[in-house]
């Protein structure tokens, strides 16, 4: 496969590149720049430094007609206006920014604030939740990857609600991320000297991960209300945690629960179930594509607690988009991704 990559620079782009790397399938990797064309990849990030890759100025006819698969890894707003060009061509158009994942362009403009991208593109464009959407993602020309925290919010929720055992007016999800999940600028909030040594809440009831997630659980069951989702910074590179809060309509053991969960990701070898009274922590899924989840019921208040953990730059985003494009190109959905997660 030939591969191009937008945002090559970016943390997204630079995961990609070190998935694509070892990807047994892959045969060239285009890596793309709209600021640093010309300049070798291992003079902006030195950990590259055997590699001779050079950045490229984007040409999208031709990427068109000679990429098989190409990633945008880019912020809000650039590739609603670059799909266009892109799609249509011999390749799967890959997009890891929240551009392409509304349905409606108005709730895109409420949410992040931009230009939605246009009706056509949207209608084409298949949400990317591996484990939820096999089939569509398999014949998908435009994927719209999810975003960080859906990610793992979603696979967290997917069994209860998809089966509708909880109500769904009554949601929460509390949700902690690592400082990557910002991307590589960093800003006064992201700064070394506000993270570290910090806990934060931001973008309390305002985060454009709401309706993403809440379009999701109304395609599960089209009851449910809106949800109430919160997000943390944390002071660590990489991670997220989702710890969900549900009410269950009828009293289910934890046994029960766990035994619905593991039947629910049998077939899907990268969400690993844990048993009853057993929780992962983000160190479980470091640098993989895994999601791990643990589950606790309590029996006094009918609630059951859901944790999800993922890498954010991972599972959150390049390896699932790895994930979505094997799922398109035809070959095993684990093909160059079973990397067991680094430790300590
Ligand atoms: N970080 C994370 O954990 C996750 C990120 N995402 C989403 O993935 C996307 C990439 O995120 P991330 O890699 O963290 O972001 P970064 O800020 O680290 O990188 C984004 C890259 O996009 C390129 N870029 C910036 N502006 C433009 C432009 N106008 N046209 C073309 N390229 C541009 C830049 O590269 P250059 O200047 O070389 O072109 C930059 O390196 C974002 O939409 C983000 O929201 C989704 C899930 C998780
Ligand atoms: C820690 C941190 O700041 N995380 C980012 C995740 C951004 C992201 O992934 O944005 P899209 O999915 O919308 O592209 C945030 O909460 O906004």
């Amino acid at each position: 496969m030939d591969i191009g990559i937008i945002g090559a620079t970016g943390y997204g782009g630079v995961e990609l590149f070190r998935l694509l790397y070892n990807h047994p399938e892959v045969k060239t990797i285009n890596l793309y720049s709209s600021s640093q064309s010309g300049e070798f990849i291992q003079e902006i990030y030195s950990h590259l430094n055997n590699e001779e890759y050079v950045l490229k100025d984007l040409d999208t006819e031709v990427m068109k007609q000679q990429l098989d698969v190409i990633f945008l890894a880019t912020p809000a707003g650039v590739s609603s206006e670059l799909t266009p060009q892109l799609a249509g061509g011999k390749g799967v158009v890959i997009d890891l920014s929240g551009d392409l994942r509304l349905n409606s362009p108005e709730e895109y403009t409420a949410w992040y604030k931009k230009a939605p991208a246009s009706e056509e593109v949207l209608k084409q464009s298949v949400y990317g939740l591996s484990e939820w959407n096999k089939e569509a993602i398999q014949s998908a020309k435009i994927i719209a990857n999810p975003g960080c925290y859906p990610t793992a919010a979603l696979i967290g929720l997917g069994p209860v609600m998809h089966e509708r055992l909880a109500d769904p007016s009554r949601i929460i999800i509390d949700a902690k991320s690592g400082v990557s999940g910002a991307g590589k600028n960093s800003n006064h909030v992201t700064h070394f000297a506000n993270t570290q040594e910090n806990f934060r809440i931001y973008k309390v009831n305002q985060h454009q991960h709401i309706p993403e997630i809440e379009q999701q659980l109304g395609n599960w069951n089209e009851e449910t209300e809106p949800i109430t989702f919160s997000t943390h910074l944390v002071p660590m590179t990489r991670g997220i945690m989702a710890t969900m809060y549900v009410e269950l309509n009828n009293v289910l053991s934890l046994e029960e629960l766990v035994d619905l969960y593991q039947t629910a990701y049998k077939d899907h070898p990268f969400v690993r179930v844990r048993g009853a009274g057993d929780f992962p922590c983000t160190r479980d899924v470091y640098a993989s594509n895994y999601c791990d989840i643990g589950l606790a019921m309590d029996e006094r208040t009918g609630r059951l607690t859901i944790v999800a953990v993922i890498d954010n730059l991972m599972k959150g985003a390049a390896s699932q988009a790895v994930q979505n494009m094997n799922l398109t190109q035809g070959i095993d959905e684990t093909t160059g991704l079973m990397h067991v997660p680094v430790y300590p």
